[in-house]
């Protein structure tokens, strides 16, 4: 017996799943580095709370970016402080090395896929298997991925939305958009941006997302007061913002997920269609939460939509139980 661990290696969350206790490490995958000395300072949670406040010599990074490796040295350090955190969970076991499926955002490189591979060896796997994020979203979702029926999902990440066909256990046609969470904050700060010359971070604009947004008609009359900088005066202001501006500011890329959705139906073959059409669409990753994106999938494409339980863990979980099937990739990697 060893700690084999299922590892989401998201744009915005990195999960880590241990088999046998479910996910026991949920983060944000921000690194805090000392730009004098290049150590890492704070990783995770720790450094996500810096985000904003650093001073001049720690800068804060997001290894990964719209859905690539931005920074691989960090990306690397990141992934092993993650899967040495796990080595408590191992008590009780023999300690031997784990085993370790990894789930990386779709638009990684050959190279850097083989650069994590080698990065998960060195933090101390002995064994490691790359899977395709929409496949172990699927399976997080407990889609009926392994059958001759066809599967949708759409997993809307922080930098990426993936969108995938799947039957008999493989993908059949897929979609991958630069495009989740992340670039529906940078919208709304652009949009505050421009309307009221105010400068505001990340973590305010995901909070007005979450507060206010709505891919689908916005709820009238809501609002929320703002911190931000004036970029007229450079001095502190609070801006009252409404839910209908929200809604304008996210048009722009919540329309492009929805083009990406109805490419890859018009790419599925018909009999697959008709099972998408009769089980319907699912929806995972915590882009899926954004309120009436649902309504507004299934008014587009006039198929049922759903969201799968906990969407944020689908991938995680998906990774957790490929960990169960770990001879079938011990042979696709032999194969290949
Ligand atoms: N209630 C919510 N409403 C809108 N967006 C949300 C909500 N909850 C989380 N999100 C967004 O979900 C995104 C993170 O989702 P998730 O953890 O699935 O991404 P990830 O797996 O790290 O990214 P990727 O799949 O691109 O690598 C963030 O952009 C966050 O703002």
């Amino acid at each position: 017996m060893s700690r084999d661990l299922g590892i989401d290696l998201g744009t915005a969350n990195l999960l880590v799943f241990v088999k046998g206790k479910g996910i026991v490490i949920n983060e944000p995958s921000v690194v805090a580095v000392n730009t004098k000395t290049g150590d890492i300072v704070a990783v995770g949670d720790e450094a996500r709370k810096m985000v904003g406040r650093t001073p001049g010599n720690i800068t804060i990074i997001r290894p990964l970016k719209d859905g690539v490796i931005a920074d691989f040295q960090s990306t690397s350090a990141m992934l092993n402080y993650f899967i040495s955190k796990t080595k408590k969970y191992a008590s009780g076991l023999i300690p031997t090395k784990p085993r370790v499926v990894i789930c990386t955002p779709s638009g990684v490189t050959q190279v850097e896929k083989r650069a994590i591979h080698d990065s998960a060896l060195k933090s101390g796997a002995k064994e490691v298997y790359v899977v395709e994020e929409p496949l172990a979203a699927a399976i997080g979702a407990n889609l009926p991925v392994s059958e001759a029926v066809g599967s949708m999902v759409v997993d809307i990440g922080g930098g990426t939305t993936e969108v995938a066909v799947l039957s008999l256990g493989g993908i059949v046609t897929s979609r991958s958009l630069r495009i989740g969470g992340d670039a529906q904050d940078q919208a709304i700060m652009g949009y505050i941006r421009k309307k009221h010359n105010l400068l505001i971070g990340e973590r305010s604009a995901e909070n007005l997302k979450f507060e206010l947004g709505s891919a689908w008609e916005p709820e009238i009359g809501r609002c929320l007061d703002v911190r931000g900088r004036d970029m007229l005066t450079g001095l502190p202001t609070t801006v009252e913002i409404t839910s209908e501006e929200i809604y304008d500011s996210l048009q722009e890329p919540v329309q492009r997920i929805v083009e990406v959705v109805k490419l890859t139906l018009e790419k599925c073959p018909p009999e697959l269609s008709g099972d998408i059409m009769a089980h319907g669409i699912v929806l995972t990753g915590g882009g899926s939460l954004l309120k009436n994106m649902t309504k507004l999938i299934e008014k587009e494409t006039n198929i049922p939509v759903l969201i799968a339980e906990n969407p944020l863990n689908c991938v995680a979980n998906g990774t957790g139980k490929t960990l169960d099937n770990i001879n079938i990739l011990r042979l696709q990697k032999k194969s290949k």
